[in-house]
């Protein structure tokens, strides 16, 4: 494959390069168009699922609206902060972790303008012991805006996921978290259906946000289908006393999905490096 720069590919950046982060290998930010549909607890349970398959993983809750991944991993205290700055990640189920809601813990909302957003993102990147990582998974906020564009001028992102019911209505906005990747220059990994289907304890199944919706997204913009994950009070119930599903295994029959996610995530990102070190031998 011929290569004409020493640049990743992609449209020049303008300020400072994105430099990746010591002992790092990848950085997987974890979005959707609409909130609610399940982000974080996608983000915590596809963190833990890496973390049961061997992986060295971090976490960082960006999520300025609904910091809600310390109460769903079970850790609520602040982090530890050494003299030089540095900030101890707090470690739930073999998962390092920061959050946004660490900072302002409680009910008061976390008001921030774009500097001070900036600021703070650097800092979970660059001030932040994480060791040496296989995978650092970002729980963005919903929608699109400063959060991405602060995190993409900061670091190198390995791709991105993109979670969505498969509603009429959240894949609307999906697709304009697709949109906002790809003016990025952020690989899409692939798309994950959350709450597809919901099986009755009589062992019906029933269809709740339109299930097939995101898969049928995702063909239309030529990108992998991560999987599917039900709608299932144990998943809710999971996040809210901090004890995700993934903490069964994989064996575990409502935590599969979420490993067989995980998978496909590591394969994705294993592809990528490899497609990377291809250019830097031929540059
Ligand atoms: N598959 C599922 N089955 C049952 N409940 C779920 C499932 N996925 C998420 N939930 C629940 O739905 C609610 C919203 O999920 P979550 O907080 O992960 O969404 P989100 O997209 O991160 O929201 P936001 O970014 O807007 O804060 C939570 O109470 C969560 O426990």
């Amino acid at each position: 494959m011929a290569h004409s720069g020493h640049t990743h590919g992609g449209a020049p950046q303008q300020g400072p390069q994105p430099q990746p982060i010591k002992g790092v290998a990848n950085v997987i930010a974890i979005g959707s168009g609409k909130g609610g549909v399940g982000k974080t607890t996608l983000s915590v349970n596809l963190a833990i699922a890496l973390a049961q398959l061997g992986h060295r993983v971090g976490l960082i809750d960006a999520d300025i609206y609904g910091p809600n991944v310390p109460m769903m991993m079970g850790q609520t205290r602040q982090p530890n902060v050494a003299p030089d700055n540095r900030i101890q990640p707090l470690e739930s189920f073999g998962v390092k972790f920061i959050s946004v809601g660490l900072i302002s813990p409680g009910d008061k909302p976390l008001m921030m303008r774009g500097p001070m957003l900036h600021q703070i993102i650097r800092q979970f990147l660059q001030q932040v012991e994480w060791g040496e990582l296989d995978f650092l998974v970002i729980d963005l906020p919903p929608g699109t805006g400063d959060v991405v564009i602060s995190l993409v001028q900061t670091v190198p992102l390995t791709g991105a996921v993109v979670v969505s019911t498969g509603s009429g209505v959240a894949l609307q906005d999906a697709r304009k978290a697709l949109e906002m990747f790809h003016q990025v220059h952020v690989d899409v990994l692939g798309l994950v259906e959350n709450m597809s289907q919901m099986t009755l304890p009589t062992g019906e199944v029933i269809d709740v946000f339109g299930a097939g919706g995101t898969e049928r997204t995702a063909r239309e913009y030529g990108l992998p289908f991560l999987g599917g994950i039900d709608l299932d009070p144990q998943i809710r119930e999971g996040g809210d006393t901090g004890k995700p599903v993934t903490l069964a295994g994989p064996n575990s029959q409502r935590a599969k999905a979420y490993f067989a996610i995980a998978q496909k995530v590591a394969d994705a990102s294993k592809a990528i490096a490899a497609k990377q070190e291809d250019v830097f031998e031929i540059t």
